[in-house]
């Protein structure tokens, strides 16, 4: 009733219904329309309600997110994330308190230059299967479901860099490989994860779940899952000890698995199977379908503006222009500005992470409401990314030029959070932009990219990850083919 009371007193848009409240009006409907209008209205907290009970107060503006992301304000993971819990346990994204903070200290190890760097080639490998693709479909003048490729060549990558993992899942013919096992595996629990949450609230409830026609292939999926994440951990334990018993201990991490079995506290105890079980599947779950997304779009919007394509291009070219490789290093990332600035306005444009949740460990008194411990709000970074207030009124036009250095010094650091921000931001966001960085320069070196004639563009759904609601096909032409 205290919760009631306080978020009663919270702006609330109009039209709700005492027992459906705004759900009939399609707040998530694809194209995110409804969420666009309500931040017009209500710029910086607002109460959406998605039944007769559970209100939940949306923080829109960086003045109202801050408090939550840099920790002024205690809270902590909402019970929304309980469904992701079978699956990713108590690693980074779902852990609290003294273990998360010991887990995040010994991961950021994993994240270090010089691991990101050892990753720059793995990119590169997986990238080339891609453009043999795209090469296929531009000789054949064919579109191409840049979707489906790209969410297969972030998973090689994820798989390769987490576990040494090499599979043909960006082959097609399906189904026969092990690896696509887990593809599909990892597909399955991501669609019974967005099912929880979004389409059938009543499966959060354990027994319910446990219950329904389904669950079955949940818990195979869960089952395979876990089994390959085991198996990796164990045998890489295994080969880590024998090593150092042979006088010939590993000294450089290979990848993220050798970080995690190498990592030690100061007292010199590491993390358990479980809990390395644990990081292997957050990696799994949180490293590739939200690169795959972010990529997708930002390949929209440059088939979309041609211009902006160009620039890019033109920054690539120069780049690589005495090399006798395509190959892009570590050392170039930092010289592709023209691109960086492309990259952060597709991600402000259509943010793949659109909505997190957090539940207060305090009372936070907002615009002069106190909501009181235990209220559960709503991070909603789509919307602060299209906060009229913050990016002005033509917030939907697509413009890299907003974050010309000059320009982001003078915002404030929380108008923009693709990967969140304060202590619980995304461990992998420079791992994610590397990978970025390097599939766009590779594709634009070689493949000028257009939207197919009388295709209406792409719309965005409300999913774990913002994805196109149909796959994106764009048209493929060489580059060269054209000059
Ligand atoms: C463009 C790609 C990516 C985007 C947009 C993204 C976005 C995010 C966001 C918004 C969060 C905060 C979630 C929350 O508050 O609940 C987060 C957390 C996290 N991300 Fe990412 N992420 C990306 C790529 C990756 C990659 C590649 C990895 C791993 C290899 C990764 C691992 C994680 C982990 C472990 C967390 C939890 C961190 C913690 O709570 O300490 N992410 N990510």
């Amino acid at each position: 009733l205290r919760k009631r009371g306080a978020i009663g007193k919270l702006p609330c848009p109009p039209g709700r219904h005492w027992f459906h409240g705004h759900a009939k009006q399609g707040p998530f409907d694809p194209g995110f329309k409804w969420l666009m209008d309500t931040v017009k209205t209500f710029p910086r907290i607002y109460t959406l309600w998605l039944g007769p009970v559970a209100p939940l107060p949306m923080l829109v503006h960086p003045d109202t997110i801050k408090p939550i992301l840099n920790g002024t304000v205690k809270s902590k993971k909402s019970p929304l994330y309980d469904s992701m819990r079978d699956w990713i346990g108590e690693g980074l994204a779902l852990s609290e308190g003294a273990k998360w903070k010991r887990n995040r200290r010994l991961l950021t190890r994993s994240f270090h230059l010089d691991v990101l760097r050892a990753y720059t080639p793995v990119s590169n490998d997986c990238v080339e299967i891609l453009l043999d693709k795209l090469e296929r479909s531009a000789a054949q003048d064919k579109p191409f479901n840049m979707y489906q490729g790209l969410v297969q060549c972030t998973f090689d990558v994820i798989q390769r860099t987490a576990c040494s993992y090499k599979s043909d899942c960006q082959v097609e013919k399906p189904k026969q490989s092990e690896s696509m096992g887990l593809v599909s595996a990892c597909e399955t629990l991501l669609w019974f994860i967005h099912e929880r949450q979004f389409n059938n609230r009543l499966l959060l409830n354990p027994l319910i779940f446990r219950l329904s026609s389904n669950y079955g292939k949940y818990e195979k999926a869960l089952q395979y899952v876990h089994d390959f994440a085991t198996k990796m951990v164990k045998e890489r334990m295994e080969e880590v000890s024998k090593k150092k018993e042979a006088g010939n201990p590993i000294t450089k991490p290979r990848d993220f698995l050798d970080t995690l079995v190498m990592a030690r506290d100061e007292d010199g105890s590491g993390l358990t199977i479980k809990e390395m079980v644990d990081e292997v599947n957050t990696f799994l779950f949180a490293g590739h379908e939200t690169t795959a997304t972010s990529s997708i779009w930002l390949l929209f919007f440059l088939a979309k503006h041609p211009q902006h394509q160009n620039k890019i291009r033109q920054e690539v070219d120069e780049l690589l222009a005495d090399r006798d490789s395509d190959t892009i290093t570590f050392k170039d990332f930092g010289r592709l500005e023209y691109m960086t600035l492309a990259i952060k306005e597709s991600m402000r444009m259509i943010t793949a992470g659109a909505l997190f949740s957090r539940t207060l460990l305090e009372p936070y008194t907002v615009d002069g409401v106190t909501l009181p411990e235990g209220t559960m709000v709503g991070l909603s970074f789509h919307q602060l990314h299209h906060n009229p207030t913050v990016w002005g009124d033509d917030h939907m036009e697509f413009k890299p030029s907003r974050f010309l250095p000059e320009d982001l010094s003078k915002m404030d650091p929380f108008c923009f959070a693709p990967f969140s921000a304060g202590a619980r931001n995304c461990i992998g966001q420079q791992f994610a932009l590397n990978e970025m960085k390097v599939f766009v320069a590779r594709i634009l070196r070689r493949f000028r990219l257009s939207l197919v004639a009388g295709e209406p563009d792409p719309i965005p759904t409300m999913t774990l990850v913002s994805k196109p609601k149909k796959p994106l096909f764009l048209k493929i032409e060489s580059v060269h083919m054209k000059s």
